[in-house]
């Protein structure tokens, strides 16, 4: 599987969703960042590897990166994409690939949210009705695409148009967006809501300490890591959350609420998973 985003001054969130891949039963983790923040990437975990896109002098994805992303997606199981990555023009170009009709299975969070908004996809024609890039029609017929997306409210407020604090609305906003395009939509917050098309479930686990810089980005490697290992993107959605909230349930009862960081949400997810077994 693979993780694409990051730069520099923000290394550090996909490398957050690139170790909770890993400690979540991927185990080859693929890592595509801008080339000045590679070793700093490299350097939080062996065990992720890297791949260097083409960059600009601030860091950021170069326009052009996209064709070497793109070269690497042949067999590829899963990709999660946006953290940490900003909306410049060179990630513009890998959110506008990535969301091309393709069986391939996607996760998008923070900056690619933010592009999709800055292309206002959400009004766009749905998914399943677009063109391939062979130029033909691919109908879907309704089935879900392969998936999912992560905002938290100020994200999902970009993504739909909408300015509010009601969790009703948004949530309502994240159905029909859900619907429209055929896809999961996992709607963060204390507690998380995950929609698709036509179903809607709350999640049980989490507390408020999870309100921490880099906890969102764990959580985008979670699920992206479960759909690589292939659960369907309404599974991977409600099994990642959940697992992300019981990790930071752990934490909390480790560290508490205020002095818990994303970081020790990392060590707590393979318990999680370990505590299924026994
Ligand atoms: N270590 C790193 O490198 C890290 C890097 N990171 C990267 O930083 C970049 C910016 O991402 P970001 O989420 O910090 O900023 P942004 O999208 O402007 O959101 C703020 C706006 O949304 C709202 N809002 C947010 N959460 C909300 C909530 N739960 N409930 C309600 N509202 C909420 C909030 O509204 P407010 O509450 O302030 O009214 C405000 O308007 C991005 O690339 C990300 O990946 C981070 O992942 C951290 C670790
Ligand atoms: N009060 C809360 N209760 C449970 N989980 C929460 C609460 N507040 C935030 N979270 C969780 O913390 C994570 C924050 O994600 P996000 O806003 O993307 O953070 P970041 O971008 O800093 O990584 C989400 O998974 C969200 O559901
Ligand atoms: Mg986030």
């Amino acid at each position: 599987m693979m993780l694409c985003g990051g730069s520099r001054g923000m290394a550090g969130s996909i490398a957050l969703s690139s170790i909770a891949a890993l400690h979540t039963g991927s185990g080859l983790v693929s890592t595509a960042v801008p080339d000045r923040c590679l070793e700093t990437v490299a350097s939080f975990h062996p065990c992720v590897m890297t791949i260097p896109l083409a960059d600009d002098l601030q860091g950021h994805f170069a326009v052009g990166a996209v064709d070497e992303l793109a070269s690497r997606l042949d067999g590829l199981d899963a990709i999660g994409c946006g953290p940490g990555m900003t909306t410049n023009d060179g990630s513009m170009q890998i959110v506008r690939r990535l969301i091309e009709p393709t069986k391939l299975a996607r996760v998008f969070d923070a900056d690619a949210i933010n592009c999709l908004a800055k292309m206002q996809w959400a009004k766009g024609d749905p998914i399943s009705s677009s063109k391939s890039r062979s130029g033909k029609s691919r109908s879907n017929n309704g089935e879900a695409n392969n998936i999912v997306l992560t905002p938290h409210p100020g994200e999902l407020g970009r993504l739909a148009g909408i300015d509010t604090k009601n969790r009703d609305l948004q949530i309502e906003a994240a159905q029909k967006l859900a619907a429209h395009h055929h896809v999961t939509i996992v709607v963060k917050g204390g507690p998380t809501v995950v929609v698709d098309a036509t179903r809607t479930w709350i999640n049980s686990t989490g507390n408020p300490g999870m309100a921490t810089a880099g906890s969102g980005d764990v959580l985008t490697g979670v699920i992206t890591s479960l759909m690589g290992q292939g659960l369907s993107p309404w599974d991977a959605a409600r099994l990642g959350v959940w697992i992300h909230g019981a990790a930071g349930d752990r934490a909390a009862a480790e560290y508490g609420q205020p002095g818990m960081s994303a970081y020790e949400l990392l060590s707590e997810l393979p318990k999680v998973i370990a505590a299924f077994d026994s």
